[in-house]
């Protein structure tokens, strides 16, 4: 780890609130009321006088007389708060012990919270007693707490100043905290700045006094350029989200410490190249194109996350030459397309496309007329994946006969048959659905020809891709009857937003289901979707775990006490060597490595001993056919 240069300033840091996640009364109050029946109602008052006093609302001793008053805790209260706390300590504190555990010297937890609780859980980061300023409680006699030491400074309005007139700190101070009276130590001229602590709770009135903000402890150390356990701060870490995925996918980045922005619809490429700079996660869906000039633009991208199933909206390749990982959702919201696609069967064997709007315009067409039972018909399912599968699972269950054809050789399900080749299928199927990828070379897959191998009557449906058919052509064969109906979900082009009309040949049709891409629109498959990638990027920027990713060789680690190095390179001859020749040139010990490559990249993850210095990572980032070298911790 580098040393600071400089003496470290004094730290002057809040307890509750910053130091711990929580407020340490409000947390007593729980414990001493349990089982009270107005227990919630009192510890909502308890919170209440909290928050007005740390934002300044009223005074400080008004707040904490009031509170006490309240309270009703008795001595045997504390140890199993102290517990609580122990277990609250705010996240990015708790992972920088090493940091307070190196620098407690210069560190003062000062506080209008209670010496109690404070004491025993700052001890675990070795900050001593004495570096601890706080209130002391008062009891009764059978141990009941009756207030405060009237007599501490820091039961005092103003107490705060008047304990840093005592400290007499020589040097530089600087104050940490989420309260009004951590800022009014820099207002009184006793420290050079006031960071406000927000990483558990945000105080307007307190944020607008700052000299800086900050959301964890590692902005802190980050800013300082001190030791700190991650190699850079979260809340640097920008997502941007587009294409309304579900709310959690947003809820997880946020809770990771991730700043995010939500755009509802997807952008162009011009609107997406203005708003990637300085964008290090991108989520879209299906519609937004991510193009190799977005790439270019995208100067600290180092994920997309595709929330979905198809990436054939994102240029691969030239991702992957710049080092940005590409996960996806593979299987979250297969079962919805299965769903879809068998109802869509029945719905166009029944002719229901055309009945429905009848109906809705009052007339009766009560006629059997082109309508056909499916069981006993032959399902043709072009491209025998995830989806095909699972599909030709549930169609057999329902009576229908399944024939496949995939271009790679795959399990043959139940009594599915196999076909040699797309006419074969063409040919025998009355049902034919469609479920290949978007690969480039799949643009037109079906069109005259295909359509016209087709049995008179047959159906078509189109759940995959919307520019493997060859819509004109489609349109075509349904104007002309040679088949009985269609049902198409996805267009080769797609409105980017709710408020952009739907343009199309197959409008107005007859027996043509026409569906906005919602094959996964499912409450079960988004939710699947949004905790599946976010999870999986996480994982990414946390450990370097590649597992699932589309265009990155597929690599996980597991973690142990190291740095740990994450090298991107072009997978040329040499260049494992040449890393390991810098790690050996430097006496740096290697505790685990591991490379693969594909085509294009290799990706090696090395864990290293704790000790190295900075000219180690400058020689890393030098090695020759670098695309990306990032410490993660
Ligand atoms: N409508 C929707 O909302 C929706 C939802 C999910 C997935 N999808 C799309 O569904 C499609 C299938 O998804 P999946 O998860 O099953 O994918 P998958 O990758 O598991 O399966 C695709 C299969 O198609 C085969 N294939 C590719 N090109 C072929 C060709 N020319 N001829 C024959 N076989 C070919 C592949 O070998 C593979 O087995 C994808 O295009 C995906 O984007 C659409
Ligand atoms: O929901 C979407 O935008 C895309 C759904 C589907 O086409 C997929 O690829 O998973």
């Amino acid at each position: 780890m580098p040393e600071p240069k400089q003496p470290l300033p004094y730290l002057i840091i809040d307890f509750d609130s910053t130091f711990t996640q929580v407020e340490g009364l409000d947390e007593l109050a729980e414990i001493a009321l349990q089982g009270h029946p107005q227990q919630e109602d009192i510890v909502g008052q308890i919170r209440a006088l909290t928050d007005r006093g740390m934002s300044g609302e009223i005074g400080f001793q008004e707040s904490l007389s009031q509170r006490l008053a309240l309270l009703g805790a008795h001595r045997r209260h504390l140890a199993p708060l102290v517990e609580r706390l122990k277990g609250k300590v705010s996240e990015s504190i708790r992972r920088n012990a090493d940091f307070f555990r190196q620098f407690a010297g210069r560190i003062y937890v000062v506080s209008s919270g209670f010496r109690e609780f404070i004491e025993p859980v700052v001890a675990d980061y070795s900050i001593d007693a004495e570096h601890v300023l706080a209130n002391t409680f008062t009891f009764d006699e059978q141990g009941n707490i009756t207030g405060c030491d009237p007599g501490n400074v820091l039961s005092q309005d103003g107490g705060k100043i008047r304990q840093l007139q005592q400290l007499d700190l020589e040097g530089d101070v600087y104050v940490l905290g989420d309260g009004y009276t951590d800022y009014q130590i820099r207002e009184a001229g006793l420290a050079n700045r006031f960071y406000a602590y927000t990483e558990n709770v945000a105080r307007p009135r307190v944020v607008a006094q700052a000299d800086s903000v900050l959301p964890s402890f590692d902005e802190f150390l980050y800013q300082l350029k001190l030791p700190m356990t991650l190699s850079y701060p979260k809340n640097r870490i920008k997502v941007l989200l587009l294409e309304n995925p579900d709310a959690r996918a947003a809820e997880l980045f946020r809770q990771e410490g991730y700043q995010v922005e939500e755009v509802r619809g997807g952008l162009d490429e011009e609107e997406l190249i203005a708003r990637i700079e300085g964008v290090s996660i991108l989520g879209i869906r299906s519609k937004t194109q991510v193009t190799p000039r977005v790439l270019e633009a995208a100067n600290r991208l180092i994920a997309i996350g595709a929330f979905c199933i198809g990436t054939n909206q994102i240029a691969l390749p030239e991702a992957m030459s710049r080092g940005v990982a590409v996960f996806n959702a593979p299987f979250s919201n297969t079962r919805s397309v299965v769903e879809l696609t068998l109802g869509e069967i029945i719905v166009l064997a029944r002719r229901i496309p055309e009945k429905n709007p009848k109906m809705h315009q009052g007339e009766w067409d009560k006629s059997a007329s082109g309508s056909f039972e499916i069981r006993g018909k032959k399902l043709g399912i072009v491209g025998y994946g995830n989806i095909g599968a699972q599909l030709s699972v549930v169609a057999e269950a329902v009576g229908l006969q399944v024939l496949y054809y995939d271009v790679a050789e795959k399990l043959q399900l139940g009594n599915a048959v196999k076909c040699r080749s797309l006419d074969e299928l063409l040919q025998q199927a009355d049902i034919v659905t469609l479920h290949i990828d978007g690969r480039p070379e799949n643009t037109g897959f079906i069109g005259a020809r295909e359509l016209a191998q087709m049995k008179p009557g047959a159906l078509l449906i189109n759940n995959a891709r919307g520019h493997v058919v060859d819509v004109p052509a489609l349109a075509d064969a349904l104007r002309r009857g040679h088949l009985g109906g269609a049902a198409v979900d996805v267009f080769p082009y797609e409105p980017k937003t709710n408020d952009e009309g739907f343009e199309s040949e197959l409008r107005g049709l007859p027996n043509v289901l026409l569906t906005p891409h919602i094959g996964g629109s499912t409450a079960e498959a988004q939710r699947n979707i949004a905790e599946f990638v976010p999870e999986r990027i996480m994982a990414y920027v946390n450990t370097g775990n590649t597992q699932q990713s589309v265009n990155f060789p597929n690599i996980q680690l597991p973690s142990q006490q190291a740095h740990r190095l994450i090298h991107i390179h072009t997978n040329v001859p040499g260049v494992l060597a040449n890393i390991n020749n810098v790690l050996a040139a430097h006496h740096v010990n290697i505790l685990g490595q591991y490379l693969k490559t594909n085509e294009l990249i290799g990706y090696v993850i090395t864990d290293i001993d704790k000790e190295y210095d900075q000219e180690v990572i400058k020689a890393l980032r030098g090695v020759e056919h670098t695309i990306r070298f990032r410490v993660l911790y």
